[in-house]
């Protein structure tokens, strides 16, 4: 760093400090925006639409312009300068000077006073360095304290006498500033490694692998918003989705995109993508049963399984017209549905082939015969009586939901299908004890619910979009990936997820494996390794247990070394058999539970958000105790407030949540509240690193293994 944070105040009031210089900018932007967003408001397009629907679509633009043009408070313009070596004159943008901001801001002749962060002129904002300087003399980072312009911090890039400092401290007090409330956008920060996946060309897809708090979910948010910046026509046509694993998680990232000015992108769960025809999830499968319901077997027998309604036709379909009779012959007919089945064309499509290629062959024998039909009387051919009667006789209609309902309640049906597929144990696990009587009243899981997509897909193609960010992906089964590949099939995906903390039974083994059920085998898969969440002792903490659950995976590093981040908190165990609190234990709230909500209470002594996680089964007794101490508390994906600033989450939902501070209630009852010992310290690994600033764990009970080795400073245990 070449210049002080804070520079120092001007020697004479004629001379005008840098940072004056600054503020200047700031207000004059400011007023720039302002009246852009009035000339906006003040547009009458009442002559310029030529329909209703055209005036409809315009009036809905203007109003996202002037909703996007806000001066939103409290959050700066721009964040960043650029100086060139030499006059830029390309890409849109003439000068040497630029400010980077969250968006482009001209004055009254169209100048810009404010530049895009996704404009191509900022890219060396995130990219540039000393070694490769990219034509930039100076970067100019902005430190703000609310609205205030209070100090900025320069890297002089192409000046070799220039000190090389550490990373600036604006940049590591704005990545450190508490947490309270949902996850804000990082534009002011990209890290050049993040910067690349952001910009990636947009029909790559790309699959990112990265250990907790390495910015996944950032990347991938940022890489939508830099998508539609650049490619804005194409994907509004087309459109965008965000996954992620849960409603909580969804809640917790809902307002990063809007707070970028991109509205438009839906976010979803798996589940909730996958469910259409007023269909519910209202069961759950035995872990086997999901296991099997979510592998690729069952893809190709739900292919058979919907093909296998087709009869190839013995008998002839005769078609009068007029007074003449026209016959199309079994064995031509067959030669047709033959073709049909060959051409590997959707079931549905090829259903409504069919009656045009009978007519076609009736129209042949027209032809043959002198006559001369026209379009009309293919149309008419394929519409009458007896090509339809044929038509539902070989080429019967297909509904998904039905058609898995029986595979799942019919052993024949199911065996005639799974021949070769499924094992007979495999198929007992798929079938139904009590079958439902219909689609409507059956308990569908979620696993069933990705049954019907695909059997909805194999009938009717399921439309694309131009691009899918999938979060936690690790945690999806190959069905689920296939459910999910079929929405971007001409599009691309940013796959991001982390081995380490696949959770689900089916989790991912390998990232290869996962892209080819995607559809998308080519895909780069790229790593990120530095962490911007966890402290540098937590981290190394939650890292003795990678051995035991991705023992190929390297431990994160952090951007965050303080000390004294981690503390473990030994009470004394209870006399219970399994060495746990229940609600009622003999702990009560003097034992566990009493030391857990002191921990709370003391992490409220400081600033941002509290997450206490726990075993699910554990939450009513926290609910409980914390309702006993007069702690008032929130559940995950609830906004935190300065008011209330506590959150309790049960461990299945905290995965891609971060708390500024984290109590974490017993690690053995988070790991047997899992149905294997690999998964229940993948949930463990995935608690122990939501926190940004500390960690205390409280345990009554030993220790897992792994971490129950010589702890930190402050260990009591
Ligand atoms: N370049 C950056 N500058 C500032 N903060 C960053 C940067 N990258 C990531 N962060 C912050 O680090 C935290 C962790 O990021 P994020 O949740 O995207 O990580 P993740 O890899 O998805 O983690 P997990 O695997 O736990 O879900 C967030 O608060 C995010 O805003």
């Amino acid at each position: 760093m070449s210049a002080p944070s804070v520079p120092s105040t001007p020697e004479s009031a004629s001379a005008p400090s840098p940072l004056d210089t600054e503020r200047a900018h700031l207000a004059a932007s400011r007023a720039a925006l302002r009246a852009m967003r009035r000339d906006a408001e003040a547009l009458d397009i009442s002559d310029v639409a030529a329909t209703w629907v055209s005036a409809e679509v315009l009036r809905r633009d203007v109003e996202a312009r002037i909703k996007a043009l806000a001066d939103l408070a409290g959050t700066p313009l721009f964040f960043g300068r650029l100086d060139y070596l030499r006059a830029l004159d390309a890409e849109g943008e003439t000068g040497t000077r630029f400010y980077i901001g969250r968006r482009h801001v001209h004055d009254a002749s169209g100048d810009p006073m404010v530049i895009d962060w996704r404009a191509p002129v900022s890219r060396p904002f995130y990219r540039a360095s000393r070694q490769d300087p990219q034509g930039i003399a100076l970067r100019r980072r902005f430190g703000y304290d609310g609205g205030e312009l209070t100090a900025y911090e320069d890297e002089r890039l192409s000046d070799p006498g220039a000190d090389e400092g550490p990373a600036g401290a604006l940049l590591r007090r704005e990545i450190e500033r508490p947490r309270v409330g949902p996850m804000r956008d990082i534009v002011a920060t990209i890290q050049p490694e993040q910067d690349e996946i952001v910009r990636g060309p947009v029909a790559e897809t790309v699959c990112v692998q990265g250990a907790p708090g390495t910015g996944k979910t950032a990347v991938g948010l940022h890489r939508v918003a830099f998508l539609l910046y650049a490619h804005r026509e194409k994907l509004a046509r087309t459109g965008t989705l965000v996954i992620g694993p849960n409603r909580s998680f969804l809640r917790y990232i809902e307002q990063v995109l809007p707070a970028l000015g991109e509205l438009e992108v839906r976010q979803a769960t798996v589940d909730e993508l996958v469910l259409a025809d007023g269909l519910e999830i209202r069961g759950t499968d035995p872990a086997p049963t999901a296991v099997l319901k979510g592998d690729a077997r069952m893809a190709r027998l739900l292919r058979r399984a919907v093909r296998s309604g087709v009869r190839l036709p013995e008998e002839a379909v005769v078609v009068p017209r007029g007074t003449r009779r026209w016959r199309v012959p079994g064995y031509e007919l067959a030669e047709i549905v033959r073709e049909l089945l060959d051409r590997d064309i959707r079931y549905g499509a090829a259903r409504e082939a069919l009656p045009q290629r009978i007519a076609h062959a009736v129209l042949v024998q027209m032809e043959r015969a002198g006559e001369a039909p026209d379009d009309r009387v293919q149309a008419a051919v394929a519409r009458s009586a007896p090509v339809k009667a044929a038509v539902k006789a070989i080429w019967p209609p297909v509904d998904p939901a039905k058609l898995v309902l029986r595979l799942l309640s019919d052993p024949e049906f199911l065996a005639e299908h799974a021949e070769g597929l499924l094992t007979a144990e495999e198929q007992r696990l798929l079938l139904w004890s009590r079958p439902p009587r219909s689609v409507k009243s059956a308990r569908w899981s979620a696993a069933d619910a990705v049954l019907i997509d695909e059997a909805r897909d194999l009938v009717a193609r399921t439309p694309s979009l131009g691009h899918v960010v999938l979060d936690e992906a690790q945690d999806l089964s190959p069905m689920q990936y296939r459910a999910v590949g079929r929405r971007c099939s001409t599009g691309s995906a940013t796959v991001l997820g982390d081995l380490a903390q696949g959770t689900t039974p089916w989790a991912t083994g390998s990232w290869a494996e996962a892209l080819s059920h995607l559809g998308k085998p080519e895909a780069a898969v790229a790593e990120l390794t530095q962490g911007f969440r966890v402290p540098r002792e937590v981290i190394a903490y939650a890292s003795r247990l990678l051995p035991a659950i991705a023992p190929g995976l390297a431990e994160a590093t952090s951007v965050r070394d303080t000390a004294g981040s981690l503390r473990l908190r030994r009470v004394p165990e209870p006399a219970g058999p399994d060495g746990l609190d229940g609600p009622d234990g003999p702990a009560g709230l003097d034992g566990l539970d009493g030391a857990v909500v002191d921990a709370c209470r003391a992490a409220l002594e400081h600033e941002g958000s509290i997450g206490l996680i726990a075993a699910d089964a554990r939450i009513p007794a926290l609910a409980g105790a914390l309702a006993r101490a007069g702690l008032a508390h929130l559940g995950p994906g609830e906004e935190t407030s300065e008011r209330v600033r506590l959150t309790l989450v049960p461990a299945s939902l905290a995965k891609g949540l971060e708390y500024d501070h984290v109590v974490l209630d017993e690690p053995a009852a988070v790991v047997a509240g899992e149905p294997d010992e690999r998964t229940g310290l993948r949930r463990l690994y995935v608690a122990l690193t939501r926190a940004v600033s500390g960690l205390t764990v409280v345990h009554a009970a030993a220790l897992p293994a792994p971490l129950a080795g010589p702890g930190p400073e402050g260990d009591r245990s």
